[in-house]
């Protein structure tokens, strides 16, 4: 499919210590790097694939040209990491390396470095050139309220089977939610609410109308990439409506308890799930460009 494991052998033999020890020196510095960089990749690829589309900044012509400008990539963060790290790698290996590829690479790093799984990626990935329009960023990515059949869609066009899917979401094993994104499934949604205590909490971490920087962490071990976001969700002390549903849906339910006994059985799917979104839709051999400098175009 023109991505292989061993792309850059030649080309750029360093470029993985590179991004590893970006990743490792971004996370002291700030320990929440990890649910960042993870985050971003997902945006990337959701929007016409993995092309590092979500990092060009908005030139001062076209402002809607930045998928930035969209309220669904509200947090999102560390897109200028992802910046240096390519100009690290610029000045070894000038011209051969994709700012794609230095995302997803990233984003395998922070998994791991969290005490997720080593993931093995193919690479050779080329960037976009053109930033699209915010408003298809906007239409594409997952609104904050997905409940489980809208989740479920969206991840079978990405090939993705429903264990598949389950495991991906574990995701949110690191970082945090905005309370912002909770207000409507706090105070005016007749969802499924699984645990009133529970819900009964984050009411009175997230008041109506709370400000843009208050916020509750997705697990209770939110630094570490484990499988508690499964065991939280299976109390019923999910943070998201999706996190509420899937334990309760004939369909997502029974993997959701097999994550939640068994940690090696999510890394497993969630390798798998990781490989099928970060090589859905890229541009590959001539198509797109390298970018010289991932928040503009060449
Ligand atoms: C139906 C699918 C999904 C929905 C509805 C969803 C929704 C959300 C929402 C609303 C937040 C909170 C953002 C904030 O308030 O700052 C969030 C955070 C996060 N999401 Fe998802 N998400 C989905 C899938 C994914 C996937 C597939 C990944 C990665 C592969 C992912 C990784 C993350 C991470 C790591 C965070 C924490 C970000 C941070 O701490 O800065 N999500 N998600
Ligand atoms: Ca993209
Ligand atoms: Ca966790």
């Amino acid at each position: 499919e023109g991505l292989s494991y061993n792309f850059y052998d030649q080309s750029c033999p360093q470029v993985e210590n590179i991004v590893r020890a970006g990743l490792q020196s971004a996370s002291l510095i700030d320990p929440t790097t990890p649910s960042a960089v993870l985050r971003l990749l997902f945006h990337d690829c959701q929007v016409e694939g993995c092309d590092a589309s979500i990092l060009l900044d908005p030139d001062n012509i076209r402002t809607q040209y930045s998928e930035m400008a969209s309220p669904k990539n509200f947090g999102i963060r560390k897109r200028e990491l992802i910046n240096n790290i390519k100009s690290n790698v610029e000045a070894i290996c000038p011209q051969k390396v994709s700012c794609s590829d230095i995302l997803v690479m990233a984003a395998r790093e922070a998994v791991a470095l969290s005490g997720g799984p080593r993931i093995s990626v193919p690479l050779g990935r080329r960037d976009s050139n053109k930033a699209p329009d915010f408003k298809l960023a906007d239409a594409l990515l997952p609104s904050a309220d997905f409940g489980v059949d809208s989740m479920l869609h969206l991840f079978s066009k990405k090939g993705l089977t429903v264990e598949e899917s389950v495991a991906i979401l574990g995701a949110h094993t690191l970082g945090i939610t905005h309370c912002t994104n909770l207000q409507s499934r706090l105070y005016n949604s007749n969802n499924k609410a699984t645990n009133l205590v529970h819900e009964n909490i984050l009411r009175m971490i997230c008041p109506v109308g709370s400000s843009e920087t208050t916020f509750v962490p997705n697990d209770l071990t939110s630094l570490l990439f484990d499988n508690h976001y499964f065991i939280n969700t299976l109390r019923g002390h999910g943070v998201l409506k999706i996190d509420a549903e899937m334990p309760l849906d004939p369909r997502t339910g029974p993997y959701v308890k097999t994550f939640g006994d068994d940690q090696e059985a999510f890394f497993k799917a969630f390798s798998s799930a990781f490989v099928k979104i970060s090589n859905s839709d890229v541009l590959i051999g001539n198509q797109g460009v390298i970018r010289r400098r991932c928040n503009e175009r060449n």
